[in-house]
């Protein structure tokens, strides 16, 4: 049986992807293409909105069909709006989103002890096998003599109206828990003076349509260390979601990651 997935934010740039990808995989079944009322293609067919054809899936803000998982690849409000879906329905929720606030958050883990949820601020197998990397980059390095600087720097595309990106302040969470780095700073300007040790620093760029890059360092005296991943376009998170739908359609509740799905 196809697992019956939902999407949140279906024109989007990431939605129209998943339009894209979902419809052609038969272990699957697009069954909504969510959109808020007041979106300027609201009504439209989702498949012509993504450049696919048209599905006969229309871009709306109900339905009656049933759906194994919902995913949300929206903004926080939007995603907010996920949830509630998801826990209507008893749906799994694939959890996207970044720039989420403490409220949108607390709701997610609320509705793990419900439904299953998978949340990650990148779907990609690469970053994320990249944020294991670090982790065993950082028990390495945590001692080093000299210390090792972190800095992690994140490139995306004009468009994006979160800084910076979920999946650095991820890579900066994994990596202060292993260092016990408690200080994030986000750039640096005037004389903020000599750098103390125990910071993680981020800094984001914001140009042309740069679908995802992040480049963490650990700078030590007399050598630096440089991890890079770079998506070439965004069917790498598109596919990753499609498949934390199918692993996380009929889970028990609780929260998951992108390493569940992947086995990493
Ligand atoms: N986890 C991952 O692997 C990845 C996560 N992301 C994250 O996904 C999110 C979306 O990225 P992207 O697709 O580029 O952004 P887009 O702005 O292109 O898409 C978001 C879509 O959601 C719509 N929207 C706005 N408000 C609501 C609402 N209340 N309910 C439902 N939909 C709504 C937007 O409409 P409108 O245009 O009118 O605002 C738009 O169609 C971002 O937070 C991004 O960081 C992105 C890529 C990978
Ligand atoms: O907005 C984007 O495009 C992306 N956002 C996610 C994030 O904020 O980490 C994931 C990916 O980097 C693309």
């Amino acid at each position: 049986m196809p697992t019956k997935v939902a999407i949140n934010g279906a024109a989007g740039r990431m939605g129209q992807r998943l339009v894209a990808l979902g419809c052609q995989d038969k272990s699957l079944e697009l069954v909504a293409c969510f959109e808020y009322s007041g979106h300027p293609k609201f009504g439209q067919d989702a498949g012509n909105v993504a450049g696919v054809g048209e599905l006969g899936l229309y871009l709306v803000d109900h339905t009656d069909e049933s759906y194994d998982a919902i995913i949300d690849f929206s903004v926080p409000e939007g995603a907010h709006a996920a949830v509630e879906r998801a826990v209507t329905a008893k749906a799994a929720l694939v959890m996207a989103t970044t720039g989420l606030k403490e409220e949108h958050k607390a709701k997610i883990r609320e509705a793990a002890n419900v439904i299953p949820v998978v949340w990650a601020p990148s779907m990609s197998t690469t970053v994320n096998l990249t944020m294991k990397l670090c982790e065993i980059a950082a028990e390495a390095l945590k001692d080093v003599p000299g210390g090792a600087d972190v800095e992690i720097l994140e490139r995306h595309h004009r468009f994006k109206e979160d800084s910076p990106s979920g999946t650095a302040l991820r890579f900066g969470e994994l990596i202060a828990n292993k260092m016990g780095i408690t200080r994030h700073i986000h750039g640096r300007e005037g004389r903020p003076g000599a750098r103390p040790h125990d910071e993680i620093a981020y800094h984001a760029i914001r140009t042309g349509d740069n679908p995802g890059e992040h480049t963490i360092i650990f700078g030590l005296l007399g050598e630096t260390m440089e991890l890079t991943v770079r998506a070439s376009n965004r069917d790498c998170y598109a596919s990753g979601a499609l498949q934390a739908a199918k692993f996380a359609a009929g889970k028990p509740p609780g929260l998951y990651n992108m390493n569940d799905v992947l086995g990493l």
